[in-house]
């Protein structure tokens, strides 16, 4: 797995926002999908380009570049990854989105299944999963195995804040994977929170709590 902490000061600076105790559920909302935006540019760097002939503004030819083919589906892990939804598709309108409905047990930290429906010819597409938190890493394990098993080959994941014990985990068991992240902060606590961190992303997206 390669892991790709993104250092741009808009993507620093959005974060360090996020921080902020008290933040508005709006003002969450805004940055998480102004990064996720972010994070998917980044994570498309490498996308083929194709040139093509069209007829330019004054009648005459001119050549351009488009993105040559490339499949995705956007895969948000319920409920935080909603957040970042709209981001991403600001970047890539036209991919589809697959869903996974993911929780933790508060207590055993284990990543519980209570949905999925993914698109079809998984085997063809870029697979992006989107989720704000990456903690123990049991939740992105559980959806990488589900969109293995469904036949995706590709797999990038974006996630704002990663803990290393999370990264550690997916490394070890998905090293193909690549992860796009706006921070890799420093520890988990003893209830799986990430520290700093940003407290409960789905209850500040949701305006749960
Ligand atoms: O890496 P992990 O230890 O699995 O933790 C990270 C997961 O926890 C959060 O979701 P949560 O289960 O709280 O659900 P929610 O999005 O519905 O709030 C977060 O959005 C991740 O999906
Ligand atoms: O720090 C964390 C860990 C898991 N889920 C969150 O929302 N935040
Ligand atoms: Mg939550």
């Amino acid at each position: 797995m390669s892991v790709h902490e993104v250092n741009h000061p808009m993507v620093k600076h959005k974060i360090g926002l996020m921080r902020e105790a008290g933040i508005s559920t709006k003002k969450f909302r805004e940055l998480t999908a102004e990064i996720a935006s972010l994070l998917s540019y980044e994570a498309c760097r490498d996308f083929p380009l194709e040139g093509k002939t069209i007829e330019g503004w004054d009648g005459n030819p001119v050549q351009i570049q488009q993105i040559k083919g490339k499949k995705v589906t956007v895969v948000p892990i319920l409920r935080a990854g909603i957040g970042m939804l709209n981001g991403v598709l600001d970047m890539i309108p036209n991919a589809k989105v697959s869903v996974v409905g993911l929780a933790r047990n508060e207590e055993t930290l284990e990543a519980h299944t209570y949905y999925e429906k993914f698109v079809g010819r998984l085997d063809e597409r870029l697979a992006l999963i989107i989720d704000p938190m990456l903690a123990t890493g049991g939740s992105l394990d559980a959806t990488i195995v589900m969109l293995k098993n469904n036949g995706c080959r590709q797999i990038r994941v974006l996630s704002l804040v990663a803990a290393p014990e999370g990264l550690a985990r997916i490394s070890a068991a998905h090293p193909e994977v690549d992860v796009y992240v706006a921070a890799i902060d420093e520890r988990l606590n003893q209830s799986g929170y990430i520290l700093p961190g940003l407290g409960d992303a789905g209850d500040k997206i949701f305006g749960t709590k």
